[in-house]
């Protein structure tokens, strides 16, 4: 069948430009789209692309010169002679994405001085994208100047030079420009050379980071477009139903005399018990009040990681003292006499109106999305069906002007509201059990996660490197988990404490709070080691980490604690989540709904991790798995 009145047939065998560079791959082309004038075609390693005219040439004219290469030219015998730090390290022989790249860029090399040039640079070195051809040379021989320079200043050291990120974002720029669809896997695509258009090195050493990052999200989508169809929706349907649910059901549940399992299931109040307007009212004065902080030009405004565009966007990170004036306007309300056991009292009005508000806020995410442009949409989260792109997120950054919808949510009303309802729980213990101070079990838990949560305040741009704040859409998943998930479950000890005291022997205070401590040093030292590279890979302070390039231009800590085991931030959060259910003892699992929830969160999301870095990294990540061989917990996990 053929394609009236467009110019490549269906089945016909051309030349496809790679994206980001002036390399053509031989693909077919399957289909033609009318109303976006592109053509989707597969590449011979199965990459779909949807591409357009201009990057389409006829297969005649090209010279393929890869097989006439002499071997002493192969990208893996370069590799061993090549200084590159890579060499040290990596050994694997599989050909991802980017042996892939780095073939391209070796079989067309256009002139020998070139050749010679790259045997004395590392395998993968990358350079800005240009602007224009003055600005380019410019800046291209500033830029290379420097990378020798710090070459020659570090060249022990296996760090990756302070455009690398820039380089990452200019490379990913690219992905704007085609429709990336799916990637069966990291096969043995052949680079041709087009023979009028000469190709520059800093466009394959483009192509090396475009074939790189752009792996990605094919991979991801190759395998995960069959499952999305089938496997998705209905999981979708059923976390959107099940969630909201489970939240109210522990409410419920806490709220009885003997919350065991034996008394399952709670008795359902009537309707108008979830619902009182007043509650509604003062979720939603807390949310504007927090509003309010966050957007008052205090605090430093920090910059995010680079997103596709390139662009870097700003946040006002300003948690610390947003807190800080929400402590001092709670403890001033206190005085003037409100009285804050109503949260205890209207806990479960209180969870279906942020309820409502989660959703409302899903719907409008889910429609502005439909709006955005595609650079602005998620990776994951855009698989065109409405229930699972609602869920999971479409937009990747939802902004108002410069309100990051998704930053405050998941930093502000939720996290400072964990805190203020804790307190609450102390003030109705101590009215419920007539106390003149709160139990020493109530004291820990109030300790132990304001401690929890003022750390995450404090190191808020910590959060920008994370994977929620990099790569999930904002949508019901996340806006629900912030707004009603944190709020109402994490404060499920410190509510069941007010009704079920339990008394700690010393050496057991003593042991828990051990535990909190070890467990918190494990957790920030990790986190802010991996932060503070992520920013800065030649920070000085971390020149004693050893670390694997990958071909992204990032390099993997392999040693600190990154070399202990691939999640030490994890390890740490459990040991502190364990130290929060223990002061309740263990008459019921209520208390420990938060540690069995976030260890299935934390294993799930370590293998969702493993696997976006898999794709990122290719074989650098497998030989980082090899090298730190536990996920969690060292010679267990
Ligand atoms: N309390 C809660 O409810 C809760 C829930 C979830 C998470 N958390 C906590 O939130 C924090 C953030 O967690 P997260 O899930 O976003 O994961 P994370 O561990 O902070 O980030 C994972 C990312 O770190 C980078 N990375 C991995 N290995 C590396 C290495 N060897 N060297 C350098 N970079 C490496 C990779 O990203 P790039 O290479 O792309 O930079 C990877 O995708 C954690 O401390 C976690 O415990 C708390
Ligand atoms: C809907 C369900 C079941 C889950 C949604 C997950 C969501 C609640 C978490 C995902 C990432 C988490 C997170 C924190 C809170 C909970 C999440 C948003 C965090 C802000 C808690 C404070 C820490 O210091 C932190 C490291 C800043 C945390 C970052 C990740």
């Amino acid at each position: 069948m053929t394609m009236p009145s467009v110019k490549y047939q269906r089945g016909e065998m051309v030349m496809g430009r790679w994206p980001g560079s002036s390399l053509y791959y031989e693909v077919k082309v399957l289909r033609y789209d009318a109303s976006s004038q592109l053509y989707t075609v597969i590449y011979k390693d199965g990459t779909e692309l949807e591409l357009k005219e201009q990057d389409i040439k006829n297969a005649a004219g090209f010279q393929t010169r890869s097989r006439s290469r002499s071997r002493s030219r192969s990208p893996g015998r370069r590799r061993s002679r090549s200084r590159s730090p890579a060499r040290t390290t990596r050994r694997s022989s599989s050909r991802t994405a980017a042996a892939v790249a780095t073939a391209a860029i070796t079989e067309s090399a256009p002139t020998s001085r070139r050749d010679a040039k790259l045997k004395d640079t590392p395998e993968v070195r990358l350079s800005p994208l240009k602007q224009t051809k003055a600005a380019e040379n410019n800046s291209n021989n500033k830029h290379e100047k420097k990378e020798e320079k710090q070459k020659e200043e570090n060249n022990t050291a296996n760090k990756v030079n302070e455009s690398e990120s820039k380089v990452e974002a200019e490379s990913e720029k690219n992905q704007g420009r085609y429709n990336l669809r799916r990637r069966k896997d990291d096969g043995d695509a052949k680079a041709l050379e087009i023979k009028p258009e000469k190709l520059e090195e800093k466009d394959a050493k483009l192509a090396a980071a475009s074939a790189a990052s752009l792996s990605s999200p094919l991979d991801f989508g190759g395998k995960m477009a069959s499952l999305l169809c089938f496997v998705l929706p209905p999981g979708a349907y059923f976390w959107l139903l099940f969630l909201p649910a489970w939240v109210l059901f522990l409410v419920l549940q806490v709220n009885l005399e003997d919350p065991s399992l034996a008394n399952f299931p709670p008795l359902l109040p009537p309707f108008e018990a979830f619902w009182d307007a007043q509650a509604l009212g003062f979720v939603i004065l807390w949310v504007l009040f927090q509003v309010l902080l966050y957007i008052l030009p205090v605090g430093k405004l920090s910059e995010g990681m680079p997103l596709r565009s390139g662009e870097r966007l700003k946040y006002r990170t300003n948690g610390f003292f947003a807190i800080a004036v929400s402590a001092v306007a709670v403890v001033a309300a206190v005085h003037q006499g409100v009285d804050l056991t109503y949260i205890h009292s209207h806990f479960l009005q209180l969870a279906t109106a942020s309820l409502l508000i989660s959703v409302l806020l899903s719907i409008y995410l889910y429609v502005r999305s439909r709006y955005a442009a595609p650079e602005q949409l998620a990776l994951g989260g855009n698989s065109g069906n409405v229930v699972y792109d609602f869920f999971k997120g479409h937009e990747l950054n939802p902004r108002i002007k410069d309100f990051d919808l998704k930053f405050f949510c998941e930093m502000r009303p939720g996290l400072i509201g964990w805190c203020l309802i804790n307190f609450a729980m102390a003030l109705a213990e101590m009215k419920e059990q007539s106390l003149n101070a709160p139990s020493y079990s109530m004291i820990l838990v109030n300790l132990f996660q304001l401690l929890y949560v003022l750390d995450g305040l404090w190191n808020e741009e910590a959060i920008l490197t994370t994977m929620d704040l990099m790569h999930d859409g904002f949508g019901f998943m996340l806006a629900f988990g912030d707004l009603v998930w944190v709020p109402f479950t994490y404060t499920l000890q410190a509510y069941y404490l007010v009704s079920h005291p339990n008394l700690l022997s010393l050496p057991a205070l003593a042991a828990i709070v051990t535990l909190k401590l070890v467990g918190f040093y494990i957790f920030r030292k990790s986190n802010s080691e991996k932060n503070a590279f992520r920013r800065n890979p030649s920070d000085p302070k971390l020149s004693h980490l050893k670390t694997i390039p990958t071909a992204t231009g990032k390099s993997l800590l392999v040693s600190g604690w990154w070399g202990v085991v691939r999640h030490p931030n994890y390890l740490g959060d459990l040991m502190m989540a364990l130290a929060w259910s223990l002061p309740c003892g263990f008459s019921h699992l209520l208390p420990w709904h938060y540690m069995i929830y976030f260890i299935i969160l934390l294993v799930h999301r370590d293998s969702r991790d493993m696997s976006e870095c898999r794709r990122k990294y290719g074989s650098a990540w497998d030989e980082y798995c090899r090298t730190v061989r536990y996920r969690i917990i060292p010679r267990v996990y």
